[in-house]
């Protein structure tokens, strides 16, 4: 008589491509996306996306999880610690979409000193303004400043090198070149005509570019932002536009996400993604392969290729 067996059930908590995910679950595996309390309750691993909330109360939810797989490394929406204490590992998917971000740095970078967006409205508009040009610039020569110095951060540095900026970080963390390592913010910041956080949002990063940090910016320096929202002061980012302080703003990540409308997103120094520097095609394949492979290799009794620690 054929036994039955009771499907394992993989929730995607945020919305998960089904086609990169199933090829890696056996037969009686199944993923839900969109799950409900029911689904919840059963489930055996959830797939997280970044701006997913995973905290006691969800955790409550799901009685029967034995794994939570984050899509990327930032672990600042899953209470890591709680899940730990119920013995559900939280399987991450480092240089997943290390590529992705770094080059979306440079997207954003390079759209702003040469102001694709407005220059692209003039053509549109059938306006011929070559004068426009005189506010256009090039990145040789100048100082980018690198703010975080993990796996994205050391990425950045090395493109950066193929542009000739010269590169200064800061990363209490992290091993840093003796040639290029600030011992502070303020340090990185005022040596910086360009800035890229690629820290993690922790209670001591949050608002780490404040209006102090901002003061300690050289004058019509550019901020870049594909980490995590609550690394700036929206507010007084928004007031360094206004004064010149800063002359370019890239955004990718927001807090919360998605973000209220803010009077700074109608600046024309600002170049605004919806978070998907690092979900990009290549990316978002990386991240949901490498997760759903985590949460199969818990699942299976192997040792995942990376977990958070609390
Ligand atoms: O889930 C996502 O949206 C992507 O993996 C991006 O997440 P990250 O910002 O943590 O890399």
């Amino acid at each position: 008589m054929a036994s039955i067996t009771t499907p394992q059930i993989f929730v995607a908590l945020g919305s998960v491509e089904p086609a990169l995910v199933e090829p890696l679950l056996s037969e009686h595996q199944r993923l839900i996306q969109d799950p409900t309390d029911e689904d919840l309750a059963n489930a055996d691993a959830a797939i997280v996306r970044a701006a997913y909330r995973v905290d006691r109360e969800l955790l409550d939810r799901m009685p029967a999880l034995k794994v939570i797989a984050r899509t990327g490394v930032g672990t600042d929406l899953v209470d890591v610690a709680e899940a730990s204490r119920r013995g559900i590992p939280v399987v991450i998917t480092p240089g997943s979409n290390t590529a992705s971000v770094a080059e979306g740095v440079f997207a954003h970078l390079l759209a702003l000193v040469k102001k694709l967006s407005p220059l692209t409205a003039l053509v549109r508009e059938g306006r011929w303004e070559q004068r426009a040009a005189v506010g256009v610039g090039d990145l040789e020569g100048f100082t980018l400043g690198i703010i975080g110095y993990g796996r994205i951060g050391r990425r950045v540095a090395r493109i950066a090198e193929a542009f000739e900026l010269k590169v200064l970080a800061y990363d209490p963390f992290a091993e840093i070149p003796a040639e290029i390592r600030c011992d502070t913010v303020d340090e990185l910041l005022g040596g910086s005509d360009f800035v890229t956080l690629h820290a993690p949002l922790t209670p001591e990063n949050q608002n780490l570019i404040n209006s102090d940090r901002l003061k300690a910016m050289r004058r019509g320096a550019i901020l870049i932002n594909c980490s995590r929202g609550g690394l700036i002061d929206l507010d007084a980012v928004h007031e360094a536009l206004q004064s010149g302080r800063l002359s370019g703003l890239g955004l990718d990540v927001y807090d919360p996400e998605p973000p209220a409308h803010h009077p700074l997103f109608d600046h024309e120094n600002v170049v605004l993604t919806p978070h998907l520097m690092g979900f990009t095609r290549q990316g978002m394949a990386h991240t949901v392969r490498d997760a759903a492979q985590g949460a199969v290799d818990v699942l299976a009794g192997r040792t995942p290729a990376a977990v958070a620690t609390p």
